[in-house]
């Protein structure tokens, strides 16, 4: 397992690219089994996730051919077999997004339960429920979702218990093929299922309301091949602003898109932060200011991202003043708290809020997280920390993050990655 060693104390300086947003590559990847004829996607960010689909894609027998200048291409003309096994599912819960595909367009499908993780128990209820409302037979034994869809998938008109943005595009995704037309209520309105809406709809299916509480899908006979690019990456955008900010420097982040990333501005705004935003790009400018503690409480988009959370207990932790996070999406969403008082922070954790008191500095220490959030927390955390921190078990980072060591280069971070076995040579 790799690891990454940061020396802190450097203000972020320069400009990057941000990458194709990973929650809207995995549903559009899993999107292409619905098409008739192959589907090329661009801006799809290397990532361990997408390698994960890729070999989701490829054990069912879909063509694939990666290419990098032209993106991946996708012929799904030649799946054989409808499964999404337990070791896969088990490293990406977000293989779940193949159960609505693979039943409205081959009526079966047989997908590992994913468990629980790091951040909670994360049921896919809805996403059965719904799948049954549309008249899919499901069975869980053995630990696999069994499902098919008999005489096929029909419109219905569903009502959402829960904001779920996995169980909105699995729906919507089953919807495009079935007959007749479906509502969805309480629709996820994140820009990765706006995302998925318009590509589908350019494959040929009738969508609309996506981006509303209330998605209407017309279900058609079939979907054809399109070339679609992903949409930037909002976390990943929101990751770098922090980064920024936290070390009191300044940051030009392009191929980005300012519109999606509202709240976050907002909160990095009240911080202390100067924002520009243009088309294809935000700056942020510290101008040398230590940032102050914002309160924050994630909910649904358009409220603030459950996924920038953990990055902005860092910011707290070293921030002027006291401030809290409430975390109301997932249950267990703390892993880093502990890792982070370890390096000095004053984080106390009561119910589903971190009391967090900010501290004139945070000191190196080996840290180790256990979901990808919450090793961006710890890697914002070392690049401000006095002396040399190592983040362990980066693979969930690489899980979320293009070429993180890179691009903190780029803007001047001291920050290197030690591959494994490079560590076991020395240790040897
Ligand atoms: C691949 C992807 O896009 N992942 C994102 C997606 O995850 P994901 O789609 O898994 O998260 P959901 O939106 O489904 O989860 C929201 C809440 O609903 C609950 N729930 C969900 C489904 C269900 O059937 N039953 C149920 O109770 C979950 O436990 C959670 O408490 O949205 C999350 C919330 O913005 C983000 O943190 C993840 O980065
Ligand atoms: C929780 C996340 O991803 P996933 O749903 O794939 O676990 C995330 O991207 O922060």
């Amino acid at each position: 397992m790799d690891k990454l060693i940061i020396r802190g104390g450097v203000a972020l300086d320069g400009e990057i690219r941000i990458s194709g947003a990973k929650n809207a590559a995995l549903p559009i990847l899993m999107g292409a089994l619905l098409a008739d004829s192959p589907v090329r996607i661009g801006n799809v960010p290397h990532l361990h996730d997408i390698t994960t689909t890729l070999e989701l894609l490829g054990r069912m027998g879909v063509t694939l051919t990666v290419d990098e200048r032209s993106g991946v291409l996708i012929d799904p003309s030649t799946l054989t077999i409808t499964e999404a096994a337990y070791d896969l599912v088990k490293t990406m819960r977000a293989s779940i997004l193949v159960l609505g595909p693979l039943l409205a367009k081959f009526g079966k499908a047989d997908v590992s339960l994913p468990g629980g993780c790091a951040i909670g128990s994360r049921p896919v209820d809805l996403h059965l429920r719904g799948l049954e409302q549309m008249g899919a037979e499901i069975k869980v034994e053995n630990g696999y979702i069994r499902a098919t869809s008999g005489e096929g998938l029909k419109g219905a008109h569903i009502f959402m218990d829960q904001v779920t943005v996995t169980g909105t595009e699995n729906l919507m995704m089953a919807a495009t093929l079935a007959s007749g037309t479906t509502i969805i209520e309480n629709a996820a309105r994140e820009p990765e299922v706006v995302d998925l809406a318009k590509y589908l709809n350019q494959m040929g299916a009738k969508i609309t309301g996506a981006g509303s509480t209330t998605i209407h899908i017309e279900g058609v006979e079939k979907l054809n091949g399109t070339h679609y690019a992903i949409l930037p990456d909002r976390i990943e955008t929101g990751t770098y602003l922090v980064a920024a900010a936290i070390t009191r420097g300044r940051v030009k982040l392009k191929d980005t898109d300012a519109n999606q990333l509202e709240a976050v501005l907002l909160k990095l705004e009240e911080a202390g932060a100067k924002i520009e935003v243009g088309e294809d790009w935000i700056t942020l400018d510290m101008e040398g200011r230590r940032p102050k503690a914002v309160n924050i409480r994630t909910a649904p988009y358009p409220a603030f991202p459950t996924d920038m959370q953990a990055q902005f207990t860092a910011l707290n932790s070293i921030a002027e003043g006291q401030a809290t996070i409430v975390e109301t999406v997932f249950e267990n969403r703390f892993m880093h708290v502990q890792e982070m008082q370890r390096m000095g922070a004053n984080l106390q954790i009561e119910g589903n809020t971190v009391v967090c008191k900010g501290q004139d500095k945070l000191t190196a220490a080996p840290v180790m997280a256990t979901d990808l959030r919450a090793s961006a927390c710890l890697v914002l955390a070392a690049l401000v920390a006095e002396g040399e921190t190592q983040v362990e078990r980066i693979y969930h980072i690489d899980r979320g993050y293009e070429c993180i060591e890179e691009k903190l280069q780029q803007l001047g971070a001291r920050i290197r990655r030690i591959p494994t076995q490079a560590r076991t040579a020395s240790n040897g």
